[in-house]
């Protein structure tokens, strides 16, 4: 029996991660990938809908630049070429992985790929179960367990990937279609209804039980998200219950309790968005001795280690955060975890960057107002608004906002920021890692930023927060906003004197009626 120091199960990023950092410390490995190489982060996953929202918020731009008439005579585009370009994208990074994979394979022999699915004998055995029906047994010093996950189904809802799909599905249709319902408005639901709604040729309708889209975020991200879907003729059913969706003709028909009351509506497709679940099953960890966590929904509770020392799960299947990024960094840990002959610090999930690709993108990082009301802390928030940052006027681009988030207190200490805006995703960063380097507001405020550029609206808020922003809130009281809250009653900060403040519409008025340069 062939013998490793590391076996990975799953090909995915977070295996994909684990393995190149085991081979960092010397170590033998073996990658047992199912399906495909790259799993759910190339296919049907991060790569494939985010190279699908670049082209289609790119088309919705140029056809919003041209104007309806214009944009309807000639920019036609079809299922074909956003597959075509998709297929593209795909080929492009499987083509890295596994060549860079091999090249690792034969130039330093640590690495071994098996194609396969693999399931435990005990805490070392695994054997691999091949596609020609062979299998195979090997031992394992240690385990990685990188399976990833699936789209969760409803238990009266029947799947076919061809009328009724998941995100597993959707991309394999052969054309557009006409209407389209999708049941659960989170990040997948709310991120492919912004792009059937950009290519303009689906009608897009959208469930959720909670009674806004994106629950999980402030109202102010996801009232900007909402009006923008509606305005593409996006329908929102708020609060609503599906009480029935089943196939009839070839189409679907799903009845909804919601704020209207019951409706019945017909559509061509439904997509089903509700979460995703651990790829657990084929696995059988119960012979390994490891067990779910004590929630019962995911393995490996410690840090990414198990109940069995010698056995970690990383990625989706961990069930903290199923992001590429964070499945990466989870792995990469539990390599050094296993290897490293120095202490290792836990993973600190508290300053996890993401992005949801909208319209406009949201990028976050940290707490937002409602997760920090929830837990009863207090905070400051300063928001700017992008109609005030000067490169978002030159980019004409003036609709998003910085929210920053900083602890009530002298220390000011980053809690975290939403950032919904063009450019938005690259502004995280610096507050990523003022978080991360556990640093303050006051590092950001001095820096000398470039000019024009959106990071300044960041810069800004900060200042607000100090109290020595260029804008000031009590002017700009649509745009800027600077305030604290405690115990649910938020309070103003900054404000000048009431009694002393003259509206900015009256001084408007007078500049345009003088006309004034
Ligand atoms: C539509 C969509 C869009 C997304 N967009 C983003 C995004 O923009 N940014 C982001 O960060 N994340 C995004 N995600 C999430 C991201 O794709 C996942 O978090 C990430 O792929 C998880 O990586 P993983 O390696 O843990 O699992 P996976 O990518 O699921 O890979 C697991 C692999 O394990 C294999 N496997 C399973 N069981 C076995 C077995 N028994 N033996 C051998 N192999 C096995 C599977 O075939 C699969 O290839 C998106 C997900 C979806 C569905
Ligand atoms: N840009 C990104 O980073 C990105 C993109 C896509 C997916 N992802 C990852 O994939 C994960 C899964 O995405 P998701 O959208 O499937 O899950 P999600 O948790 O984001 O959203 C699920 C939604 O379904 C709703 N829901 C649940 N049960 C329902 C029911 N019975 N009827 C109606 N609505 C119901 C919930 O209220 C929620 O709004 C995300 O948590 C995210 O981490 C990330």
């Amino acid at each position: 029996m062939e013998k490793y120091d590391l076996c990975v199960i799953g090909g995915g990023p977070a295996g994909y991660a684990a393995a190149m950092r085991a081979i960092d410390f010397d170590k033998k490995v073996i990658l047992i990938e199912k399906d495909k190489l790259g799993g759910g982060g190339i296919y049907n996953g991060a790569l494939a809908s985010k190279t699908m929202w670049e082209l289609s918020s790119r088309y919705r731009k140029v056809y919003d630049e041209l104007g309806k008439d214009r944009a309807d005579r000639n920019l036609d585009i079809t299922y074909d070429e956003v597959k075509r370009t998709i297929d593209e994208a795909i080929f492009d990074r499987k083509f890295q992985l596994t060549c860079h994979l091999r090249i690792i394979h034969a130039e330093t022999g640590l690495i071994t790929y098996e194609k396969g699915t693999a399931s435990f004998i005990n805490n070392h055995e695994i054997k691999i179960s091949k596609q020609d029906g062979s299998e195979q047994v090997v031992y394992a010093e240690n385990t990685i367990i990188a399976a990833g996950s699936r789209p969760r189904h409803l238990p009266n809802i029947e799947v076919d990937e061809k009328i009724i799909l998941t995100s597993d599905g959707l991309l394999e249709l052969d054309d557009f279609p006409k209407s389209m319902v999708i049941i659960g408005a989170g990040v997948i639901g709310c991120e492919y209804a912004t792009m059937y709604s950009n290519f303009g040729q689906t009608k897009v309708y959208i469930i959720d039980r909670a009674d806004r889209i994106l629950p999980f975020e402030d109202d102010d991200v996801s009232e900007l998200i909402s009006k923008n879907l509606e305005e593409k003729g996006v329908t929102i059913h708020r609060k609503a219950n599906l009480k029935r969706i089943e196939v009839i003709d070839g189409m679907v028909e799903y009845e909804i309790d919601g704020v209207n009351g019951s409706e019945v509506i017909r559509v061509e497709k439904a997509l089903l968005s509700i979460g995703r679940v651990p790829n657990v099953e084929s696995l059988h960890i119960e012979n390994a001795g490891v067990k779910m966590s004590k929630r019962g929904v995911h393995i490996g509770d410690v840090d990414t280690q198990t109940n069995i020392p010698n056995i970690y799960a990383v990625g989706d299947i961990s069930g903290r955060i199923p992001l590429v990024n964070v499945g990466e960094r989870e792995a990469r840990h539990a390599v050094v975890k296993m290897f490293a002959d120095f202490p290792v610090k836990p993973i600190n999930y508290e300053n996890v960057s993401t992005i949801m690709f909208l319209n406009p993108v949201v990028a976050s990082v940290g707490a937002n107002e409602k997760i920090l009301r929830e837990k009863n802390i207090p905070y400051r928030v300063a928001k700017v608004d992008y109609s005030t940052i000067a490169r978002a006027i030159t980019m004409r681009q003036t609709e998003g906002f910085f929210k920053l988030i900083v602890s009530d207190d002298d220390e000011m200490k980053i809690l975290g920021m939403r950032a919904a805006g063009y450019h938005a995703s690259s502004a995280i960063q610096s507050i990523a890692l003022l978080m991360y380097m556990d640093k303050g507001i006051d590092e950001l405020a001095h820096m000398i930023h470039p000019h024009p550029s959106i990071v300044e609206g960041v810069q800004e808020a900060a200042r607000m927060l100090l109290g020595k922003s260029i804008y000031k809130s009590a002017v700009f009281r649509d745009k800027l906003k600077c305030y604290s809250c405690r115990e649910g009653v938020c309070k103003p900060l900054n404000i000048i004197d009431e009694s002393k403040h003259i509206k900015f519409e009256e001084v408007a008025r007078h500049f345009h009626e003088g006309k004034e340069d």
